[in-house]
């Protein structure tokens, strides 16, 4: 436990896959494996899970876990590689030595240094050497902070598309209403990556919806009428959303 009365704790899950636990003073706590280097939980000082996980979820790689925040890289989507990319399959390890980030991204806060390298095998699917590193905080007022930062460690450019597919726990998606997207034009990917503009006030949900929104704000609050709660969404750093993954850096805020 650090002065702020934060706290970081590891254990390891029923597979073995070690995962670190994060607690602020007022008790709200926050996990995040190994495998994916991925938050499966976050709970608020009440003991509220607010990240769904499916109760079909498999814990094992190579397989990614239906639930929490996986994270989407090198690839979001379809692409040449596997939906979504590798790196929800990979064993990410501890970052014992980061580089070094802005205070306020530390100061009593309890948090994670994660790092994913590629592997021999990764490099024959995706020629690349990077580093990925995350950083996972919960502050004392119970948000959650993901940042993450790729390297390429060496002069060959690369480019990459990712993204924090996150899994918000809600009542019921009749219940639910999305603002922030008003206006903005979507790729849908029901409809072979078509471009549209949204045209309503605020987005809810009577089908199936699956689409990246381009060039969003910063801000985006997901409204649960029946359980009362609104996630307040905020990215910096890159343009686009989708239909509930944000892309590079996620502070989440939960009222
Ligand atoms: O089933 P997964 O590989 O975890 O993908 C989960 C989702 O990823 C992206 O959001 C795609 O646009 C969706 O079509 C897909 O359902």
């Amino acid at each position: 436990m650090n002065p702020s009365g934060a706290a970081v704790e590891f254990s390891k899950d029923k597979n073995g896959i070690d995962q670190v636990h994060l607690h602020n003073p007022r008790g709200a706590s926050v996990r995040v494996s190994l495998h994916g280097g991925q938050v499966l939980s976050w709970k608020t000082e009440r003991g509220e899970e607010l990240l769904f996980t499916s109760s079909k979820a498999i814990f094992k790689p190579p397989k990614a876990v239906r639930g929490g925040i996986p994270i989407c890289f090198p690839q979001v989507g379809t692409g040449s590689l596997d939906q979504n990319g590798f790196a929800r399959n990979r064993i990410w390890a501890i970052d014992n030595d980061p580089p070094p980030l802005h205070p306020n991204d530390s100061n009593g806060k309890a948090y994670i240094d994660l790092l994913l390298k590629p592997s021999d095998d990764d490099l024959k699917i995706w020629p690349h050497s990077f580093e990925f590193r995350l950083r996972v905080s919960l502050a004392a007022e119970g948000h959650l902070t993901l940042i993450s930062r790729i390297r390429n460690i060496n002069s060959k450019p690369f480019s990459f598309s990712f993204a924090f597919h996150t899994y918000f726990s809600i009542s019921d998606i009749s219940e639910v209403r999305v603002e922030g997207l008003e206006t903005l034009d979507y790729l849908d990917n029901l409809c072979q990556k078509e471009r549209f503009t949204e045209q309503g006030d605020a987005l809810t949900f009577e089908s199936e919806v699956d689409r990246a929104y381009l060039k969003s704000s910063d801000v985006i609050a997901v409204f649960d009428h029946e359980k009362k709660r609104t996630f307040t969404v905020r990215k910096e750093g890159l343009p686009d959303v989708g239909k509930n993954h944000v892309l590079l850096r996620l502070v989440t805020k939960q009222t």
